[in-house]
């Protein structure tokens, strides 16, 4: 039977980073044949489509605009049709969908796109972001182009290209760091590269971020940090917080990703995905992914207010902070917003 799940990696990185370099090394393992592409170009003639060595059904082009701009519903038929030819048979059974954005696209459209709940309802879940980072531009370009931190920021992975070209990139590689501690930063690699299109781990409690010794002015207003608890949450509690929290906090939510106990299955966490005010519908694994049995939840946001974040959530936990109002002020008051 096939499965229902179509996992979805967007591939994102600035104007000429490696994203096509790195997207033809991944269809050539054996282990990734069973994968679809949806490449968006910018431009009246697409060419990255000719230049993916991987040719017929289940690589689509969707050209003459960028996706973060005028292509958004595009991109949700494309995914909606490439799942209901997948369910009739039309098309392989493809195990994943690529979606490689422009690489001036922000990426926060393109993962609002993907939780519609028409595209949720075809099976499709987001599994991971990975961008490629130019070395050999380098900080530069993340001082020139606000898009390429965006991008960036909200990865999971962090491939590096052209450090063959570019010299000694131990500061390029801090300021990544620095810009996005949770990632997982790494090479481009040359073979071997299924391992990428893995989903990745969620981070376990209490995993230090690493210190920030080096950000521009540019990157600072960017930070990431998670929330943990091993308290339950009632489904109608989890709710409420994250009703406050898009309403409060939503406009600099670059992305949120949660992991989350609840008290009517606590051993079938949900997962949830959130980019600004939008939603995806929670999905319920079966088991745990791992021993780690807590909620935890990892925000990137832009001038987002971590001390407000906490309180809220600690609130909803009720764990109020002593200086923090608890819930039932925050929720009986309806002035406190
Ligand atoms: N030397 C070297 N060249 C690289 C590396 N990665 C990519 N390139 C080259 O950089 C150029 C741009 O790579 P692409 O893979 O087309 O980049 P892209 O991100 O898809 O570019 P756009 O589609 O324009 O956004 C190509 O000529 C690649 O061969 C690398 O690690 N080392």
């Amino acid at each position: 039977m096939i499965s229902p799940r179509i996992p979805a990696f967007v591939l994102t990185g600035f104007l000429g980073a490696g994203k096509t370099t790195l997207l033809n090394r991944l269809l050539k393992d054996p282990a990734l044949a069973d994968t679809a592409v949806v490449i968006n170009e910018y431009g009246e003639a697409g060419l990255d489509h000719l230049l993916v060595e991987k040719s017929g059904d289940g690589v689509v082009l969707l050209s003459s605009g960028c996706l973060c701009c005028s292509l958004r519903g595009d991109l949700l038929d494309t995914l909606a049709d490439l799942a209901a030819r997948r369910a009739s048979g039309d098309l392989p059974p493809f195990a994943r969908v690529v979606i490689e954005t422009t690489g001036l696209a922000y990426p926060t459209p393109v993962l609002q796109t993907l939780m519609a709940p028409q595209l949720a309802g075809a099976g499709y879940v987001l599994a991971g972001v990975i961008a490629v980072a130019d070395a050999l531009r380098g900080e530069a370009l993340l001082d020139q182009h606000a898009e390429a931190i965006a991008q960036l920021a909200v990865a999971d992975r962090i491939l590096v290209s052209k450090t063959d070209l570019a010299g000694d990139s131990a500061a390029f590689m801090a300021r990544l760091r620095a810009l996005n501690p949770r990632a997982a930063i790494g090479p481009m690699p040359d073979a071997g590269a299924a391992a990428l299109l893995e989903e990745p781990d969620f981070p376990s409690a209490g995993a230090a971020v690493a210190a920030r010794p080096f950000f521009s002015a540019h990157d600072a207003a960017i930070a990431s940090f998670t929330l943990e608890t091993d308290k339950v949450l009632t489904p109608g509690r989890f709710v409420t917080f994250i009703d406050e929290l898009r309403e409060r906090f939503g406009e600099g939510l670059l992305r949120f990703k949660a992991l989350v106990r609840l008290a009517d299955e606590p051993g079938r966490p949900v997962v949830l995905h959130g980019v600004q005010h939008w939603f995806a519908p929670p999905e319920r694994l079966d088991a745990w992914p791992g021993p780690d049995r807590r909620t935890r939840i990892v925000m990137i946001g832009r001038d987002l207010d971590r001390r407000a974040i906490e309180d809220l959530f600690a609130a909803f936990c009720d764990e109020p902070r002593l200086d923090a109002p608890d819930r039932a002020a925050l929720t009986d008051n309806p002035l406190a917003f």
